[in-house]
């Protein structure tokens, strides 16, 4: 059975997946693991096409502090324990710059390209390009594919692709990015099944996550985003501080005495809802404590998300459905039901059973727009993108190397 390996590395997890090719090029899930709470409550959990389990290991927080040793336990499991040895790697990879607008094989000199955004993506870039790095020497046959979260983006109108610094800055990259483009791709590609009508008009997307933003859709196309040049920007995350005053990094450096290395670290790791709460970056933990700082958390995650819907919907001229996807955006109710009643004034409003039940539809029938939750799938996405691309070229040389 040919397979393909689809790794996901994501600011607190890392997702991996295993999809069996079909007749006619269809995908059909195989296995669905993930190593997440890293740096909070480590836990691997994998489950079969049939969704019987097939692991559920918690770790103590040393034994997986961060990304790499994540993926070390995962690449270990699925090699030694499942012997899973694919035909194909699809990759998420964050940043692509500004010249990679799809997904793209990967060879040595794409690398070095890619290492060039290393610095505009900290917590993700370095560990997405490891594993492609450690496959190309040790099974430089088997076709890799890097699939870009900035890609889907890369349609945005040359005012929304600015910041207003002299040009020579764009010309080199210096540009609005924005990020989480194959989540969504994946649900500007879900919606004309859920909502023919609405999926050609006006939607915000909330991906909720450890990193979190929203993206404007007009017609299944991104117009704008809230993130920019680096997945720094727009709503507080897990411990990302969202949009702040570029005067705050420059009181850093000059009266805190901060180097570049010392902010990169406090803006990536100690600020977002960790940051805030003083707690955790978890979401969970957040909303089971009654600490005051904690609340206040809660209050500026949702209360921004607020902020960043207005200027999405003005960026829309209007909104026609919103629509909740990833960890937070999928899992709690809370939240949602909070975001909502910070959307009051555009006519959002929810049913709040429907919502409990995180339902797909979860907007009330009073509701000026309808609100949906849509399981994300950057997984799929990136398994679809490197069937595509695989199919175009002959893999015998990976067959042979496998067999070898
Ligand atoms: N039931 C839940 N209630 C609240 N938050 C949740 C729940 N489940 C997951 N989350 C939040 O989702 C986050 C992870 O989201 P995810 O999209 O998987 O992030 P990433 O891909 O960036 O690692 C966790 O940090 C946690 O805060
Ligand atoms: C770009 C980004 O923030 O990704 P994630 O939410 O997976 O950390
Ligand atoms: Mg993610």
């Amino acid at each position: 059975m040919d397979t393909i390996l689809v790794v996901n590395a994501g600011s607190s997890s890392v997702k991996f997946r295993i999809y069996s090719i079909e007749n006619e090029g269809m995908l059909r899930q195989q296995l669905k693991g993930q190593i997440d709470g890293i740096g909070s409550r480590p836990r691997l959990r994998a489950s079969g096409g049939e969704g019987d389990p097939l692991a559920d290991r918690a770790y103590p927080i040393d034994a997986v502090p961060d990304l790499p040793s994540a993926m070390e336990i995962a690449g270990a499991w699925l090699r030694d324990e499942l012997c899973i040895h694919p035909i194909a790697v699809g990759h998420r990879v964050v940043h692509g710059g500004p010249d990679y607008d799809r997904p793209i094989q990967v060879d040595h000199g794409v690398v070095t390209r890619l290492e060039r955004f290393i610095a505009l993506a900290p917590l993700h870039q370095p560990h997405n390009l490891a594993p492609i790095r450690s496959i190309l020497a040790n099974f430089p046959a088997l076709p890799q594919v890097a699939c870009f979260d900035t890609a889907f983006h890369r349609t945005h109108s040359a005012v929304a692709d600015h910041y207003a610094i002299p040009h020579g800055l764009h010309a080199e990259g210096v540009r609005r990015y924005g990020f989480h483009g194959l989540s969504y791709e994946y649900i500007a590609k879900t919606l004309p099944k859920i909502a023919p009508k609405i999926a050609k008009e006006r939607v915000i997307v909330a991906h909720l996550g450890s990193g979190a933003s929203m993206c404007a859709l007009s017609g299944g196309r991104s117009i704008e985003s809230t993130m920019g040049f680096t997945a720094l920007d727009g709503l507080p995350m897990g411990t990302r501080p969202g949009q702040i005053d570029p005067g705050v990094v420059l009181y850093l450096i000059s009266e805190k005495g901060m180097s570049a290395a010392n902010v990169q670290n406090f803006l990536y790791r100690d600020c977002g809802l960790k940051g805030l709460s003083g707690i955790s970056n978890d979401m969970r933990e957040l909303e089971t404590s009654d600490s005051f700082n904690a609340r206040l958390a809660i209050d500026y995650f949702v209360y921004r998300i607020g902020l960043n819907a207005g200027m999405l919907a003005a960026a829309l001229q209007g909104l026609d459905a919103f629509v909740f996807t990833a960890g937070i955006g999928e899992n709690s109710a809370t939240i949602r039901a909070r975001v909502a009643s910070q959307l009051g004034w555009l006519g959002v409003s929810l049913d709040q059973a429907e919502n409990a039940r995180h339902s797909r539809l979860i907007s009330g029938s009073n509701s000026r727009i309808p609100v949906y939750i849509v399981p994300t799938d950057e997984e799929l996405m990136i398994a679809q993108h490197t069937l595509s691309l695989l199919t175009k070229r002959p893999t015998t040389n990976a067959r042979q190397e496998r067999a070898s």
